[in-house]
This record gives C-alpha cells, structure tokens and sequence, in this order.
C-alpha cells in the first residue's frame, strides 16, 4: 500500500536495526517479510468495512506497526533537539544527530531536492471554480478599525494593478475580488501595516500578494540576478512547510511574465540547493522562520531593502512556539526597524492576548480589518458533531468513510503516532489513505500530498501540520477523528474544506471524556456559524463547569480590534492560546 511503498530506505535500515536485523534487505525473511507480505495480503482496490484489530493486538505485526509508526519522533526546531528518539515497546532509542548546518532541522544530513514546480503556463495558473457561496462573501459585515482607513474598492480593475498582473489575476481566474481584498489590497497600496482577520478560505494570500507586487512593479524593482548576498524587498513568513510552499507558487502565479522574483526557503530540504536558488535572484522571500533565520544568519540575506514583512497565520507566528524566532527576526542585523518598514498580518483567528502581541511589530497606527466575526467558522462548511467513546472511533471513521466514496477526505489526529495508525489502519481496510505530519520526511509529505492532490488517495490521515491554510481542491470533508484542544485549530482545520464559495461538510468525533474543555467554545462556534447545535452538546457545555482553564463567562471570539478596549481587559484572563496539539505532539511546526 502507499503508507508502505513510502517508508525510506532509512526507515527500514533503521527498523532492521530495532529488530536486530544486521542484513540489509527489509523483506528477507523472519518479521520483516511478514509485515511485507500482511500488508499486501491486503492489496486490493475494494471499498470495505472491516472490523480492523489494528493496534491493540500483540504479536508480530502489530509490533512491526509500532515500529514503522513511531519510527522519527525526534523533534524539529528549538523545542525538539538533541537526536532522534523513537519509542519501541515503551523504549526509546536517541542516535546521534549528524549536524545538517542548516540549524533547522537536526538530524541526518537532508539530500532532499524538491522537484521544479510545472514551468507550463496551464499549470502554474491551474485553479479550481469559486462556487456557488462566492457572492454571498458580499453580504459579511466588514469592520475596519483605526484611523484613516482607505476606501474599499469594489473590482480588480480598482486596484489599478499594471498589465501583467491585470492579465495574471484574470488567468487566474478571479473576476471580483473578496471581501478582505476588497479591503486589504487599498490599506496595503496606502502603505498602511494591517492586521486582518477573515473567514478560511476567503483569498487572504491574494490580498497580500497583490498589493506588494503592483508596489515593486511601479517603483520599478530592480530584475533580480546572481549575487553573493540577496536583498529582497519582502519576506513572507508561514509556519508549515507545505503552506510556505503554497504561498510561493501563488506569488509566483501572480509575479508570472514580470521581473519579480520570488523563493522559497524551509526545512526538510538540501540547503546547498536552497542558497543557490535564493543567490540566483530575490525579491520576495518566502520562508518558514528557522530556514529563514538560518539564511539570513549565514549572511546569504540582507535586509537593507526590505519593504515588507508579511506573518502568514500571524496567531500562529506569534504565539509561544513562534514569538522568540519573530522577535529574532525583526531584530535581525539591517533588519529596517518597524516605523522604516510595512508589517502585515493575516489569519482566521486572532486571540486577543496575541493581538496584544502583534501591536508590538506593526506601527502604532495600523489597521485592523476583520471580515465577519474574529474567529468565527466559515459558515460554508456544514458541521456535524458526534458524540462517540475513544474505542468506536476507528469504526466510526471506516463507516463515515463508506458514505464519502472517492470524495477527498482530510481526517484530523492528535499525534504524529495515531496518524500513521490511522492511515495503516484505513491501507489494511482498503481505503487508498496517506498521512502527513512532522515525522515524515519533506519527500514523503509532499508525496503525500500529491498523491492527495492528485485524488491517487483521496483519504490524507494529518496532525495539526496541515491544519491551517492549505488550498487543496475538492476537499469535501474534514474529519476530527480526534478534536484539537484549542478551538482555534478547530476553525483551521475545518476551513480546508468549503473555500472560495465552496460548500463542504466537517464532522467531528466529540469524545465527552476528553473533550469537555471545548464544549462551550464549539457551541458557540457553531452557533456563530448558523450550524445545528446537537442538546446533547449543550448539556455538557452548560454543566463543564470547573473544567480548567474554561471561563464560563469568557468570550470565544474576540469581537473585534482589541485597542476598542474588547473583553481582554473586562475579564478574567482566558486561557493562553495553547496549541497544546503542537505542544503534545512535541513538533509540528517549523
Ligand atoms: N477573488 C478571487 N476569485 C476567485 N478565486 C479566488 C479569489 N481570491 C482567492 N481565490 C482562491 O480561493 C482559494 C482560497 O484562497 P486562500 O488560500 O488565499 O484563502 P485564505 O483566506 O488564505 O485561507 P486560509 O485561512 O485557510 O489560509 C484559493 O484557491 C485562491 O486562489
């Protein structure tokens, strides 16, 4: 099965070694060739329900499983360090990292190129149709908040963007523009910072894109070319990977045919090849913060015409897993200081006591925009809550599975360890599943999701990696096999499906045992957006009481720009954001 083809060569060197196995071939015999051959005893392309035994049994195989699952859980970035660590029977095993140099990501040397990105022209402007709720993003209140706010405009033509990018945003095919860039581009063109919120899938990266694309175009931004040290006129920062990734083929679709070059810099993959392509010509910088850092450490970057500071799902950026690599960034040498430079901020989501933050790196009179309610859920995603116990979950998922056929699925879990279970288990049931999270290597994750992309499976098993601000068509469903401990993440993961107008349909395993802290932020959610709230729901939210860190009185949303003095201040302090699914899991972001 795919899950399996998958595991790398490192991989099965590295189990041959937990089972003591010195040969060099993962299938010559004993264990190693049973696991081979009961995965595909398997192999098939029928849909069917099974009542799978998978993790719970002892034996061979569902020892073997462990392994492969819990295989790399050795973590990333400043929270993961010191070696590779895997558990194996409750065991842990830590191997020596050799240095990569890229102060990104420990572990052995990455050799991992990322294949080109498609050069025809059909491909870089592939996209998929706004659907049938696109126009009804007009009737969203809209709040702008500080003063001097420009005026919206109300057409691309309004933008007054030059020829290629008219022609760029046409092939692209948007014909009017959403709400938050109807808003968005004439505050970024008026060389206002913003902080701006607006519902999942609602075309905020274009927002950003096309404002600062039109600005280098008219000022006339120098044809970029070979040198020792880049100077990009902006940096874009996003917290996955596979999201920085996404974000630089937009600006690359909407740069198409100028002189504007954009690169993409993050973890996973060779820096050798990273640097070249960065020296080889950069305007617009788009980069996970550590590869970032990394870069511009290595004096490959220099800040000294640095115009723009975009922070992508800025919550994110800023909360606790973030905040220090931002603040290193923003006080990188030559980095201009914040009154010198435009900070622009974008997410579905804005805590308030992060909002608090983020006042810290913009100028003192940025604009908040916030398209609809702050936090809210896209009122196009149809939402399903089912209350189930943590051991009929699995078969839950294989019924739910039933229904959705082909369609493509995203099915949410809280550890690295459970996805790979979860996408076994769902292989062994002959569902074509894949998984992507922290653990995998930067070749298996985007196999995975091209794989998922390409509908080659159209079940992708994720943590919370791919939660927030993929754009993958024809998404239908979402499935939260496990509920997120934050509601926020809730409101990310479901957004991957219903985007741009499109309807989709979210349902959420809401196990009471473990779940009670969320119950009154999810009614809420739901009530917010216009979703049947099942009593059974309402009953545990209204009687959670000393649930800890829930305040019954607290607000879920923060109504708006907390500098009109919203509930931050009135009420007791919330919870911190804690991305405790992040946390948990030890890694996720980069
Ligand atoms: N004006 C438009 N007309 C048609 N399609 C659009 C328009 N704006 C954006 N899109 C498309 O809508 C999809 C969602 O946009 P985007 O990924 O920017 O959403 P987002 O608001 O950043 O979502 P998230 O909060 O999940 O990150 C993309 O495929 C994008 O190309």
């Amino acid at each position: 099965m795919e899950l399996w083809s998958e595991i790398s060569k490192d991989q099965k060197k590295f189990l041959n070694f937990l089972l003591g196995n010195s040969g060099s071939s993962w299938n010559s015999g004993g264990q190693q060739s049973s696991f081979k051959s009961s995965i595909n005893d398997n192999e098939g392309s029928s849909w069917k329900s099974g009542s799978g035994d998978f993790g719970l049994r002892g034996g061979k195989r569902g020892e073997l499983l462990c392994a492969v699952s819990s295989k790399w859980s050795g973590g990333r970035g400043s929270r993961g360090r010191g070696g590779y660590r895997t558990s194996f029977n409750s065991g842990f095993f830590f191997f020596p990292q050799e240095g990569n140099g890229d102060g990104v990501t420990a572990g052995p040397k990455v050799v991992y190129v990322p294949p080109p990105p498609p050069e025809e022209e059909s491909s870089v402007f592939a996209h998929y149709e706004t659907g049938i709720n696109f126009d009804k993003y007009d009737d969203i209140l809209v709040d702008v908040s500080g003063s001097n706010s420009p005026k919206a405009i109300m057409t691309f033509e309004e933008a007054g963007l030059c020829e290629s990018l008219s022609r760029n945003v046409t092939k692209s095919g948007y014909v009017k523009p959403t709400p938050v860039q109807k808003h968005g581009i004439p505050i970024i063109s008026a060389g206002r910072d913003l902080m701006a919120c607006a519902q999942t899938g609602s075309g905020k990266t274009a927002a950003f894109l096309l404002p600062i694309l039109q600005q280098l175009m008219s000022d006339g931004v120098a044809a970029s070319k070979f040198s020792e040290v880049q100077e990009p006129e902006a940096i874009i920062v996003a917290p996955t990977r596979e999201l920085i990734n996404q974000i630089y083929l937009e600006a690359r679709k909407f740069a198409y045919g100028t002189c504007v070059r954009p690169v993409v810099v993050y973890g996973g993959i060779n820096t050798g090849y990273t640097i070249r392509e960065v020296l080889k010509g950069c305007n617009v910088l788009c980069g996970t913060p550590g590869r970032l850092l990394d870069i511009i450490g290595r004096g490959k970057v220099g800040l000294s015409k640095l115009r723009y500071l975009v922070l992508d799902e800025a919550d994110r950026m800023l909360d606790m897993g973030f905040e220090p690599d931002m603040r290193k960034l923003v006080s990188s040498p030559g980095m201009p200081a914040k009154e010198e430079r435009q900070t622009l901020m974008f997410s579905a989501t804005y805590p308030e006591d992060i909002q608090r933050l983020a006042a810290d790196f913009l100028k003192t009179d940025y604009l908040f925009l916030a398209v609809g309610v702050v936090g809210g859920a896209c009122s196009d995603v149809e939402q399903h809550i089912i209350q189930v116990d943590q051991y009929s979950k699995r078969e839950q998922l294989l019924e739910l599975l039933k229904t959705t056929g082909t369609e493509r699925t995203m099915v949410f879990v809280e550890t690295k360890r459970s996805a790979d279970f979860i996408a076994t288990f769902l292989c062994q049931e002959k569902v074509p599943t894949t998984s992507i999270h922290g653990d995998r290597e930067q070749r298996e994750r985007e196999k995975a999701l091209g794989d998922f992309r390409s509908g080659q499976c159209p079940v992708l098993v994720a943590t919370s990696v791919a939660a927030r601000g993929l754009d993958i068509e024809h998404v239908q469903h979402v499935v939260n096999f496990d509920m997120p401990s934050s509601i926020d993440e809730y409101v990310h993961r479901i957004g991957r499906t219903g985007r741009c107008g499109n309807t989709g349909r979210a349902v959420s395993f809401f196990n009471p045992e473990s779940d009670t802290p969320l119950a009154r932020s999810l009614v809420k959610v739901l009530a917010g957006a216009q979703q049947e709230v099942p009593s059974w729901l309402e009953e545990i939210a209204f009687s959670a009481h000393g649930t800890t860190g829930f305040n019954p009185y607290g607000k879920v949303f923060a109504s708006t720009d907390t500098r009109k003095g919203g509930s931050f201040q009135k009420e007791p302090p919330q919870p911190a954001v804690q991305n405790t699914s992040a946390a948990a899991d030890d890694e996720e972001w980069e």
